[in-house]
């Protein structure tokens, strides 16, 4: 075919034909499987949802931490059979390293706390809202990102410290229109598995497991969990008596069976103290409720929809061993995890959605190209008294420019023109009311 100066073949209906060696596969625009952009719309729901994360962890006088989102594989290895271990997004670096993209933050957070050592002044009151990664075959077309708000308690062995942070979550769902009766939280002890099974002579080890198999017991057939039970060394007589335990709903009963130990002292003060911080209605205990982490040791909690229609919208506890699997000394720690994704969803349910639309203070344009420099002028002059100006940068039909007001929801449209200039003036719409006036730059407020 003939080729024009471009190196086109001379095909006059086809797309433009490009030499082999220009040939580009037009890349795929969209994010990796299972992570998410955040367009601008998007952004701002996030924006507004870590918002009200980090304004509630401020009203309870917490400081906000961070760490890197790459750490070391061996933080998260452990061996109870966790999900999330088989789903560790997990690779070696170009230093031979074994690395992984945390798939939750406290690992970090209990580094962060045993690198500081006895320096930090206990209690520590920490929190942050990072990214955490799982590596799982997308059959389920699930996420392989989440953000999550964490904050943790160090230091504070009683189980005020629980009933601390289960308030700071109900402030949340408080500011975001969320009320009891659309969410509850499920509340029961490890401890009282660890006494009913220190009945039986089960290894440390495989507490964890037993955690983390009857964690599933929603999600799997029975026999599946019984099968696993047993493959961690529970007889039959045990499973049974275990089954039954965690069908118990309430705390009289769990006493007439466990009797009055620690599980039954920390759940007792923890409904009393909840009284006091006023959410009562909003937890209920529930002995099946072991949460999915191996390293849970007391307390664990579980933000639920009464719907039924949702997975956890959150969950935590009590995990005063953390540290010394680290090789750290032991120092007595609680905290949580609240997903980003969840709770739009449940937002969506509840149509509580907020109304989140961009808003600029001022739209600048020069009605001249040689007055481009007057309007930057004006432009800082606005930005210096702190408001949003979206500045024109280039010739554009007033038409153009009232359009993108409009998107914009400005609330003034500052126009630049010869003559107004010239007596070191503008002219000023405000768009809501349509009102218009000229006015002095150095008036402009
Ligand atoms: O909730 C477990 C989890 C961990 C990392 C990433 C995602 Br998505 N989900």
């Amino acid at each position: 075919a003939a080729r024009d100066h471009g190196g086109r073949s001379g095909a006059l209906t086809g797309p433009p034909v490009m030499e082999e060696e220009e040939l580009v596969a037009k890349i795929d625009v969209n994010p990796p499987k299972g992570t998410r952009d955040f367009p601008p719309e998007e952004m701002r729901l996030r924006n507004w949802l870590f918002h009200n994360f980090k304004e509630v962890s401020r009203l309870y006088g917490f400081e906000e931490v961070d760490f890197p989102v790459l750490e070391s594989e061996a933080l998260f290895i452990r061996k109870a059979g966790e999900e999330i271990r088989d789903q560790l997004y997990c690779f070696e670096d170009r230093g031979n390293r074994r690395v992984a993209l945390r798939p939750e933050l406290t690992p970090s957070l209990a580094r962060l706390v045993i690198q500081r050592g006895k320096s930090a002044p206990l209690p520590l009151k920490w929190f942050a809202v990072g990214q955490c990664w799982r590596y799982e075959r997308m059959t389920r077309g699930r996420r392989r990102e989440h953000y999550q708000w964490n904050m943790d308690i160090i230091g504070v062995p009683e189980v005020t410290a629980e009933a601390e942070l289960i308030s700071s979550i109900v402030t949340f769902f408080k500011r975001i229109g969320i009320t009891a009766s659309d969410v509850g939280f499920k509340v029961s002890s490890r401890k009282v598995l660890q006494e009913l099974l220190r009945r039986y002579s089960l290894s440390e080890n495989a507490f964890g497991k037993v955690c983390v198999i009857i964690d599933k017991i929603e999600k799997m057939p029975i026999e599946e969990i019984k099968k696993d039970l047993t493959s961690v060394g529970l007889s039959e007589d045990v499973i049974k008596e275990l089954l039954q335990v965690l069908s118990i709903k309430s705390l009289a009963e769990l006493e007439d069976i466990l009797g009055s130990g620690e599980a039954i002292a920390d759940l007792k003060y923890l409904f009393s103290l909840a009284e006091k911080f006023g959410y009562s209605d909003w937890i209920q205990f529930d002995a099946s409720v072991v949460r999915g982490l191996a390293y849970y040791t007391g307390i664990v909690f579980e933000g639920f929809d009464r719907a039924g229609k949702l997975r956890a919208i959150c969950g935590g506890g009590r995990y005063d061993r953390l540290l010394s699997t680290f090789g750290g000394d032991d120092l007595p720690a609680c905290g949580f995890g609240f997903g980003d994704a969840v709770i739009v969803e449940l937002l969506k349910e509840k149509h509580l959605l907020p109304e989140l639309s961009l808003q600029v203070d001022n739209i600048v344009c020069a009605l001249d190209p040689d007055l481009r420099g007057a309007a930057a002028t004006v432009a800082t002059i606005l930005r210096g008294k702190g408001q949003s100006t979206d500045l024109v940068l280039e010739n554009k039909p007033l038409k153009w420019v009232f359009k993108r007001a409009a998107r914009a929801n400005a609330q003034r449209l500052i126009l630049v023109g010869t003559k107004e200039w010239e007596k070191g003036m503008v002219g000023v719409k405000i768009l809501a009311s349509g009102e218009q006036y000229e006015i002095k730059v150095d008036e402009l407020d």
